[in-house]
């Protein structure tokens, strides 16, 4: 298979991880007789540096022809002072909304031997395999007005949705509950929100299309509590963007570290951009100690999402699990009596295992 690859690195870590990334694909590459050329872009910050936007056309252009994209992470102290709409953060969002990317899927599968101070018994995190769909294109992070007003001393957000990016969404949702355990958590924010109302009436229309999903409304607040405290009763998740956001973080804790999720940002036909859900975590960026994990899961969603490489990705995921289960990690993670290693040596690692193919493990969820 021929694939044209589109890597936008961004800022801090995402350089680092992306040459994790890099490597395992290359790998994979030579493993299975595929060809993936790379194509490496400007976002956020380090656009900025170059061009003065934190998404150039020429950005743009590249993630319209491409195949696929990968993309580390965007922002920095450096940038922070400058204007929303000048921000390393627009890049991300203007890309997002410029390829119709709706729906984002963070898969959370917790693992216990990362977690051993954990208050959760064992079998509940080890239970826990959760796909949380946020969306992706609208909610506050998009509405207008978004201003300040009053002599700069008032200030609007604007939360809009319009029905049909709701259904859209919750059919995606439904369809990959489906494929999964059949099981569908609605979260909102109903009894304060219009707009939660509405989403609420969207998820009870479409449930009588999918009859064998059984669906449950949360309230955000419950949710963000349940989430920690009983992490197995979840399977799908369905929520909007700034939801989704915060509770893909929070879920993160069940697999030891935010730079363990990995992502997949998705419309209907296929097209996809791949990122993990970690920031450019400017308190270790340029130490060489970031985990590259996310980054790596995030191309074996890609293969499998934008490709259809199913025996590929699985390969990765399990090629990820099997090297932590050997005890080695990142210092992010916390397993008792294994080995710290780097950014570099985890990759290394990684590819390690995937050439040997020292394949056995019963962790590894399929990412749906
Ligand atoms: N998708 C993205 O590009 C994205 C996502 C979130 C935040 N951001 C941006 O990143 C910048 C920093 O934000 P933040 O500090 O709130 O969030 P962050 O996700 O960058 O970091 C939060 C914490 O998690 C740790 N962490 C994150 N990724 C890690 C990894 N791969 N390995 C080990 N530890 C990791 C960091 O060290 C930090 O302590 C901000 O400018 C923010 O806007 C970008
Ligand atoms: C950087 C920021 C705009 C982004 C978001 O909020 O979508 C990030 O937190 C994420 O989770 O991808
Ligand atoms: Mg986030």
């Amino acid at each position: 298979m021929n694939k044209q690859i589109i890597l936008l690195p961004g800022d801090g870590v995402g350089k680092e991880i992306m040459e994790s990334a890099k490597l395992v694909l290359n790998t994979v590459a030579s493993e299975f007789g595929h060809s993936f050329t790379f194509h490496q872009h400007a976002i956020g910050g380090d656009a900025i540096d170059q061009s003065g936007t934190p998404l150039p056309e020429d950005t743009i252009k590249a993630c319209k022809h491409g195949d696929a994209i990968l993309l580390g992470a965007v922002g920095g102290e450096k940038w922070d002072s400058l204007p929303g709409h000048m921000r390393p953060e627009k890049g991300l969002l203007g890309i997002r909304k410029e390829l119709g990317l709706f729906a984002n899927l963070r898969p959370v599968k917790g693992f216990t031997p990362l977690l051993h101070a954990s208050p959760l018994k064992e079998d509940v995190i080890k239970d826990s395999d959760i796909l949380i769909i946020r969306e992706l294109t609208g909610g506050l992070y998009f509405g207008k007005p978004s201003e300040r007003r009053e002599n700069g001393n008032a200030v609007v957000d604007t939360l809009y949705y319009h029905r049909s990016e709701m259904e859209r969404i919750i059919d995606k949702a439904f369809q990959s509950a489906r494929l999964r355990n059949k099981q569908l958590t609605s979260v909102d924010k109903a009894n304060v929100l219009e707009s939660s109302r509405m989403w609420r009436e969207v998820v009870n229309e479409k449930s009588k299309d999918y009859p064998d999903v059984t669906v449950e409304h949360l309230l955000v607040d419950a949710a963000a509590m349940k989430l920690i405290t009983q992490p197995n009763r979840f399977d799908v998740i369905v929520t909007e963007n700034l939801f989704g956001d915060i509770l893909s973080d929070e879920a993160s804790v069940l697999t030891g570290s935010l730079g363990m999720l990995p992502s997949a940002s998705v419309r209907s036909d296929g097209v996809g951009l791949y990122e993990p859900v970690h920031g450019s975590a400017p308190d270790i960026a340029g130490k060489g100690i970031a985990n590259p994990l996310g980054m790596i899961l995030s191309a074996a969603l890609m293969l499998r999402h934008s490709f259809g490489l199913e025996e590929e990705a699985s390969e990765i995921e399990e090629a990820v699990y099997n090297s932590l289960e050997q005890g080695y990690h990142t210092p992010d993670l916390h397993i008792k009596g294994g080995k710290q290693v780097g950014t570099k040596e985890m990759t290394k690692i990684v590819v390690e295992s995937l050439t040997t193919k020292s394949v056995s493990n019963s962790i590894c969820s399929m990412y749906v």
